[in-house]
């Protein structure tokens, strides 16, 4: 099969019928027309699309080494630099698809499952662990360009350290028995973006201080499992205008907590389980860390292109370039885009092979701009927002534009370069970037996807070399201050 196309995708996708629950109601019918989806599939249909796109087909696809069939970039797994310089080529052209709004375009979780693949050896020979179901599951996301989604992280009742949870039935998602078949997991996890809009769900255990030893486990399973089920947030989508709501309605990816009720996992589909060692290790020693934040920078790095776009627009529209504040708050953007761009190459110039002869980019690096990202993201919707001041605010409708009040728009709402109807697309756009409910939650995303900030600087602290340093300083004190 290889690389799909959109169409391939949708029907997959159309034929599942998983278990989505969305405001209290069971979601029946076709996946890609109902509304709260819709818009989502549809950009990711279009992305699918690229792949088969002449122009670009072979920056998009590569060779499979067991079909020889053209599969997805993003599943390769990089031996060289050239290797990382061509994934990231792959990862621009589908995030420049959707300015980087669409955090989770497949890239990322390919990325991440192509990771785990390449670092499967860290499973030979460990209790619970099946390093040969790992790669046989990634050799078939790959060969069928499986859609994934994925859920690490447990329902946020107690975050104490010390918290270990007792209740008389699962609140995280546990292993509660095992039978020929496969293990049973009951239990939540939250949150899965894109849960049940995906061909299957990825589960992994991450970064918990204690492990119960039946909450470590790892597996992937079809959408459609039964007993699993997909409880919807509602939906962010302003409405079906693109006119009024220029990103949610086609960029709103939807975001479901995770339920398994007495769900059985194939023992082919377990990759470990039961293993509280393999899962704090897993995630640290394997080259998901390098591998994912590299796709993810690239897709930052498209994004903060193009808010320094939108934000110049703003400026240009009712011409406020000539004040100083502005040129400050933008060069905090160019600087941002900048910083980021170097960043990314000092990753890639600095890359070396694993253990395993797979090329990671370097790591320090990544944690960087890792912890760089959120801080910066949320400064730049602000900025945004203390740009367009009143104009952010002053958002007729498409409908309004089509009425008899439109004179009044167009002579009111006019801007120094724009006429009205144009002005207010910009403003639209910008406010549903930084803004609408949808804009809100691009920014929370940005802040937490990857992981706590907190803990993101804790990790930076903990893994950056820094005894060279204390050593320089060492034989200051001992040569000049004595
Ligand atoms: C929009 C969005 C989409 C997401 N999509 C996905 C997804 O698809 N799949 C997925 O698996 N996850 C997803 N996540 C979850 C994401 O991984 C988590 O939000 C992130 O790991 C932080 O965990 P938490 O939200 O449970 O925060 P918590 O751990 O509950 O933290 C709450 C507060 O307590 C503090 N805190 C808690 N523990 C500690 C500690 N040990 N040290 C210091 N401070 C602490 C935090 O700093 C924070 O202020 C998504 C999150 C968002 C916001």
């Amino acid at each position: 099969m290889g690389a799909v196309n959109g169409k391939d995708f949708i029907n997959r996708l159309n034929q599942l019928k998983p278990e989505i629950w969305y405001d209290g109601e069971k979601v029946e019918g076709l996946l890609s027309e109902h509304p709260a989806f819709k818009g989502i599939i549809q950009t990711k249909a279009a992305l699918y699309d690229l792949q088969h796109d002449p122009k670009i087909k072979d920056e998009m696809t590569y060779t499979s080494p067991t079909s020889g069939n053209p599969v997805g970039l993003s599943f390769l797994q990089p031996k060289t630099k050239e290797d990382l310089i061509r994934r990231r080529k792959m990862f621009e052209h589908w995030a420049q698809h959707t300015g980087g709004i669409m955090g989770r375009s497949p890239d990322y979780l390919n990325t991440v499952l192509m990771s785990f693949a390449s670092s499967v050896s860290l499973l030979k020979n460990k209790s619970n662990s099946f390093p040969n179901n790992l790669q046989a599951f990634y050799e078939l996301a790959r060969e069928n360009d499986l859609s994934l989604a994925h859920t690490f992280v447990a329902p946020q009742v107690n975050r104490s350290q010390i918290y270990i949870e007792n209740s008389e039935e699962p609140i995280a998602a546990k292993v509660i028995g095992k039978n020929e078949e496969g293990i049973i997991i009951k239990g939540a996890r939250v949150l899965a973006t894109q849960g049940g809009l995906t061909d299957e769900l990825l589960v992994f255990s991450v970064g918990k201080f204690l492990f119960n030893e039946d909450e470590a486990f790892a597996f992937s399973i079809p959408s459609n499992t039964k007993g699993l089920k997909f409880i919807c947030r509602d939906t962010f989508i302003g409405g079906q205008s693109a006119f009024d709501h220029p990103l949610s309605s086609r960029y709103e990816e939807m975001d479901s907590i995770v339920v398994f009720d007495n769900v059985l996992v194939p023992w082919n589909r377990v990759f470990y389980y039961n293993n509280d060692e393999v899962a704090e290790d897993f995630i640290i020693k394997s080259s998901f860390h390098p591998f994912a934040k590299h796709q993810v920078m690239v897709r930052q790095i498209v994004k903060l292109e193009f808010i320094l776009g939108v934000a110049e627009l703003l400026i240009e529209t009712i011409n406020v370039s000539e004040y100083q504040h502005i040129h400050e708050k933008m060069s905090e953007i160019i600087i941002g885009l900048e910083t980021m761009r170097a960043l990314l190459e000092k990753a890639e110039n600095h890359a070396s092979l694993d253990e395993w002869g797979y090329m990671r980019p370097d790591i320090n690096t990544l944690m960087v701009a890792g912890n760089l990202f959120p801080k910066i993201y949320s400064r730049f919707t602000e900025i945004i927002q203390q740009i367009g001041a009143s104009g952010m605010i002053t958002l007729p409708t498409e409908k309004a534009f089509h009425s008899t009040i439109r004179t009044d728009l167009d002579r009111y709402l006019q801007g120094a370069t724009k006429p009205a109807e144009e002005r207010v697309k910009i403003f639209r756009l910008a406010w549903d970037l930084t803004m609408s409910s949808f804009g809100t939650r691009q920014t929370q995303y940005e802040r937490y996807f990857f992981g706590d900030p907190i803990r993101l600087s804790s990790e930076l602290y903990n893994a950056y070399p820094k005894s060279e340093y204390v050593k320089v300083i060492s034989n200051f004190l001992k040569n000049h201050m004595n």
